[in-house]
């Protein structure tokens, strides 16, 4: 799925105006039926609703849609905030429709507003899409009554105030909603971590736009939703082998940290590996001999940190990092693997964090790498950024220049090809804010490295595997009770 910028989203809006043929005011109608019937699906006509209208688009949405549940039994209030003279022409005609069939209230200044009941619904529907400046005065006073208010919050298509392809600053006054109600495509702004207060949990309906413009739409942010995680699987052949899924090595653990070794070589084994070698240090021998019979263990000379490279020539890919530390022999170490390496790499955890240290070890990572930092990792690897947007680019720009791919892990994971192309992923819960997690993806991904995916795929479709077992996990445990390893127990599908 892509996600558009606000002229690609005018442009499409045109589009389809122009080409389906419909007018502007049949495109609102058909927008504020799918809203609608999104909503009858979760509010039943007891709870009263009071909507809320600026006076563009977004606002004629929030008149197309009060008419349209009062025709359905919903009890609704009408407010049209009275910031501008200036109203859009679909706004001005769906007031007409109106007016004979609710009564429609103007608020001019902020007294005029109406108090609020506890379970009472309230639909935002004062600035979409067009947001060109902060909200300010009557619409800034507006917003902060209907934040305070009791009862649930939906926005209509994005919350007010809130930018769709830019950073808001700190200081701004924005809805903040339970739900948001978008059309047709997620925005960039749901995906910032900086904008959770200003999203609730959002949901996506098709209004039906111009199918032909989004598929010759250029951007470089996609969304992997389940049916475009589902299409990268590599079903297997009757006719394989387990030579047929590579051979798998990770480098992992070290005294104290064994488990992160355990956590990505089952992950790794879960994963699809035909073989599966684990570099450990001494110390680990036992402990993953017996916690992953099917692993293969190369026992590094050093009891409790790896200390040199194994042999590599039968090896299809390599992750390295969980758990290593940063030893100067273990910096010396992936300084000699990635001298070595003539076959897909993943670098994560440690071996990040050596370097965020020596950043002359970038100028060798080979073409293609996966690194998969957490946001902390990145800051060490690539420097501060003032928000989300501006790291977001920051990540774009390390990944063209040292020709990488990186798993900028969070909520929604963005994938980051080294083209500059990023995916979002849409899997995963909050119940894998849990340690470990992190080296459940570096199995998953050297897996699927090792099965011969390409790097772009093995990233993009290993965290949204990843997420989907977490998503199982939750289910079944609930998100506070689940562990890493719970991941690793519902892999597959
Ligand atoms: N695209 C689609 O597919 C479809 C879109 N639809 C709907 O249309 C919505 C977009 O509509 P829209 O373009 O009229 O924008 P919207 O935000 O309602 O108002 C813009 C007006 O407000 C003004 N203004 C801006 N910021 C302001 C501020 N802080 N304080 C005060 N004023 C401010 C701005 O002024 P200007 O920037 O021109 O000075 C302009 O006059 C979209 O979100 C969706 O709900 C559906 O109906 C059909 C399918
Ligand atoms: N709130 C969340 N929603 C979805 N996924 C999450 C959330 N929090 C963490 N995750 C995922 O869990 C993993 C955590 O990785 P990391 O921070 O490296 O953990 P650790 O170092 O403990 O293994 C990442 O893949 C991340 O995307
Ligand atoms: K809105």
């Amino acid at each position: 799925m892509k996600i558009l910028n606000v002229k690609q989203i005018r442009e499409l809006d045109a589009a389809t105006i122009q080409n389906e043929p419909i007018s502007s005011l049949n495109l609102m109608e058909r927008a504020s039926q799918a809203f609608v019937k999104w909503y009858e699906g979760r509010f039943d006509t007891t709870k009263s609703i009071s909507v809320f209208c600026g006076k563009g688009n977004n606002g004629g949405d929030g008149l197309a849609i009060s008419r349209i549940l009062s025709g359905k039994g919903y009890h609704v209030r009408v407010f049209v905030i009275e910031y501008t003279k200036d109203a859009s022409e679909d706004f001005q005609q769906n007031l007409v429709k109106i007016e004979n069939l609710i009564q429609v209230k103007s608020v001019y200044e902020i007294n005029a507003m109406p108090e609020f009941v506890d379970d009472h619904v309230i639909i935002d529907a004062l600035l979409g899409s067009g947001l060109s400046r902060p909200a300010e005065g009557l619409l800034a006073e507006v917003i902060k009554k209907i934040n305070d208010a009791p009862g649930p919050i939906i926005s209509v298509d994005i919350a007010s105030g809130l930018y769709v392809d830019k950073s808001n600053e700190k200081a701004d006054t924005i809805i903040e909603p339970d739900h948001t109600v978008t059309f047709q495509l997620p925005k960039l702004a749901f995906m910032m971590p900086q904008n959770a207060a200003f999203t609730g949990d959002w949901h996506v309906v098709d209004i039906g736009l111009n199918e032909k413009y989004i598929a010759d739409a250029s951007t470089p942010y996609h969304f992997t939703d389940q049916s475009s995680g589902e299409a990268l699987v590599k079903f297997r052949e009757k006719f394989s082998h387990k030579g047929t899924f590579g051979h798998a090595l990770i480098m992992a653990g070290s005294y104290g940290k064994i488990g992160a070794a355990v956590l990505s070589s089952r992950a790794c084994a879960h994963s699809g590996a035909g073989l599966l070698t684990v570099h450990v240090p001494e110390c680990g021998y036992e402990i993953l001999q017996i916690s992953l019979p099917e692993a293969m263990i190369s026992v590094d000379q050093n009891r409790n940190y790896i200390a040199s490279v194994p042999e590599l020539d039968s090896f299809s890919a390599i992750g390295i990092g969980p758990g290593i530390g940063q030893e100067a022999l273990t910096v010396r170490v992936l300084d000699e693997l990635l001298s070595k390496i003539k076959v897909p790499l993943i670098i994560d955890a440690d071996a990040l964090n050596i370097l965020s240290k020596h950043p002359d070890l970038l100028e060798k990572l080979p073409a293609k790498t996966i690194v998969s930092p957490h946001p902390k990792e990145f800051q060490r690897l690539a420097g501060e950024s003032a928000n989300e947007y501006d790291r977001l680019e920051l990540a774009r720009n390390f990944a063209q220049k040292h020709n990488v791919i990186i798993c900028l892990k969070g909520a929604y994971t963005a994938v980051i090809l080294s083209d500059g192309d990023v995916h979002f992923n849409s899997t995963g819960n909050a119940g894998m804010a849990t340690g470990g997690s992190g080296d459940v993806l570096t199995g998953i991904l050297t897996s699927l490295l090792a099965q011969k995916y390409t790097p772009e795929n093995a990233a993009i479709f290993g965290v949204f595997q990843h997420g989907l077992a977490g998503d199982k996990a939750a289910k079944k445990k609930t998100k506070t009770a689940m562990i890493a390893s719970d991941i690793i127990d519902n892999l597959g599908w």
